[in-house]
């Protein structure tokens, strides 16, 4: 099956409104304490890389690095660790940023892997999140849009890898 980008779901200049208000958020809510936000690779890079510098408090960066998609359009069921954090943890505030919740077992199989390091709090954060596709139960702290079951591509999220570059957030269509 080969897939190639169709419609704008969200624009860029969504994407830039909903960031900037998702990092006031978060910053009330943390009260202004230090946190160590650890970005998901590599889907997350762009929305993290905006996020950080919508927010102007004590903000330390972790990436870890996971994968289970492979070349499909449906998670594999199997997550790989492909790199794992290089911060200590324990104690910290911790929020973790996604660009896409889709079946929910990267970041329940993350969540289980962060706990173990012993954090004050972990809090999840994410720009897309697509309820209808759940496979397992997650508590979602901060999320930008719902979306409707559909596969997407843009702003750090791809198909096979492609597509990352675009600056919003686009359907595909076989051909
Ligand atoms: O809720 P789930 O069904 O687990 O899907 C969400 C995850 O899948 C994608 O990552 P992927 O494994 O494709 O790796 P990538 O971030 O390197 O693209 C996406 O970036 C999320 O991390
Ligand atoms: O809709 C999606 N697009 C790209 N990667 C993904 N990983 C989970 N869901 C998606
Ligand atoms: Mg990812």
């Amino acid at each position: 099956m080969a897939y190639r980008i169709k419609d704008v779901m969200i624009s860029e200049t969504a994407i830039k409104d909903r960031v900037k208000e998702l990092a006031e958020q978060i910053e009330s809510d943390f009260n202004n304490e230090a946190i160590v936000l650890i970005a998901v690779l590599k889907g997350s890079f762009v929305f993290a890389s905006d996020l950080i510098r919508e927010m102007k408090g004590d903000i330390k960066i972790d990436f870890i690095s996971v994968s289970s998609y492979g070349d499909e359009t449906e998670s594999t069921g199997k997550v790989r660790l492909l790199k794992d954090l290089d911060a200590n943890i324990t104690n910290q505030n911790v929020l973790v940023v996604e660009d896409i919740i889709d079946s929910g077992l990267t970041l329940h199989f993350l969540r289980d892997h962060l706990k173990t390091h012993k954090p004050k709090q972990i809090k999840i954060c994410t720009l897309l999140d697509k309820p209808e596709r759940r496979k397992v139960e997650l508590p979602v702290d901060y999320v930008g849009f719902v979306i409707p079951d559909e596969f997407i591509v843009g702003y750090g999220i791809d198909y096979a890898q492609k597509y990352r570059n675009l600056p919003h957030i686009s359907t595909v269509e076989e051909y």
